[in-house]
């Protein structure tokens, strides 16, 4: 297991058609400054070689910075650039087989129904509640699960849940006081006009319900 928590982080999940010719890079750089805490590199159209290249690029960006880099789908490409960790979905490689290569990595799994709570196995960081809200990033994303949905998952498991799907800053309040414990978000920032002004808006939702969750605020005490 990783030491990294994702309690209160804002993850930027890359897309390099919607950074446009600003880049991959360069909008990474700008969503950091802003105060992305983790970032999660998914290209599902760049050849292998290509993919290793951005990974590595990225990587050195982030290098001293306290940003962990995790790479969406590829174990291969995570172990060639000294990632931070991956993400899998139900799909995807197994996490066993994550583990057997990265015992300390980070290790997401993405969970769109509660029937998939049942089939977790041990080793998983955080669980990728995908997707709260409808969303045209990502073609063939399962129905969303609303905050409802969001709110039984969080009642089914320790394991904490970044959410994923149609979140901005306008109903990230919302998805926090629903149960999720980090926001991933593709076009809030990768379309932004500017990515650092989106990170900061998103990273200030988070520091709010930071700020509501500390022991010494909550009403019950
Ligand atoms: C944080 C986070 N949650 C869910 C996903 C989706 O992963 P997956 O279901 O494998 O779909 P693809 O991203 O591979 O299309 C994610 N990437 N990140
Ligand atoms: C990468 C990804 N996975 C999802 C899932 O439901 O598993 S939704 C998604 C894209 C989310 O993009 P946006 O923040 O632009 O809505
Ligand atoms: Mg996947």
């Amino acid at each position: 297991m990783s030491r990294w928590r994702p309690a209160h982080a804002l993850c930027l999940v890359t897309d390099a058609a919607l950074c446009g010719p600003r880049g991959v890079l360069a909008v990474v750089d700008a969503a950091v400054r802003g105060g992305v805490g983790m970032v999660q590199l998914r290209e599902k159209t760049q050849d292998s070689r290509d993919f290793v290249e951005r990974a590595r690029a990225l990587k050195a960006l982030l290098a001293g910075r306290g940003v962990p880099l995790v790479i969406n789908d590829r174990l291969d490409i995570a172990l060639l650039c000294g990632a931070d960790g991956v993400h899998v979905g139900q799909r995807d490689v197994s996490v066993d087989d994550v583990r057997r290569w990265l015992p300390d990595a980070i290790v997401g799994l993405s969970i769109e129904s509660p029937m998939q709570l049942a089939r977790v196995p041990a080793g998983v960081d955080y669980l990728g509640a995908s997707p709260v809200f409808a969303t045209a990033t990502k073609a063939d994303a399962a129905p969303a699960l609303g905050l409802a949905g969001l709110a039984a998952l969080k009642a089914a498991t320790d394991l904490p849940l970044i959410a994923i799907g149609g979140i901005h800053a306008g109903n990230a309040a919302e998805v926090l006081r629903h149960g999720a414990d980090g926001l991933a978000v593709v076009s809030a920032i990768c379309a932004a006009e500017d990515p650092l002004t989106a990170a900061a808006s998103l990273s200030a939702c988070l520091a709010a319900q930071r700020q509501l969750s500390r022991p010494d605020r909550r009403e019950d005490r």
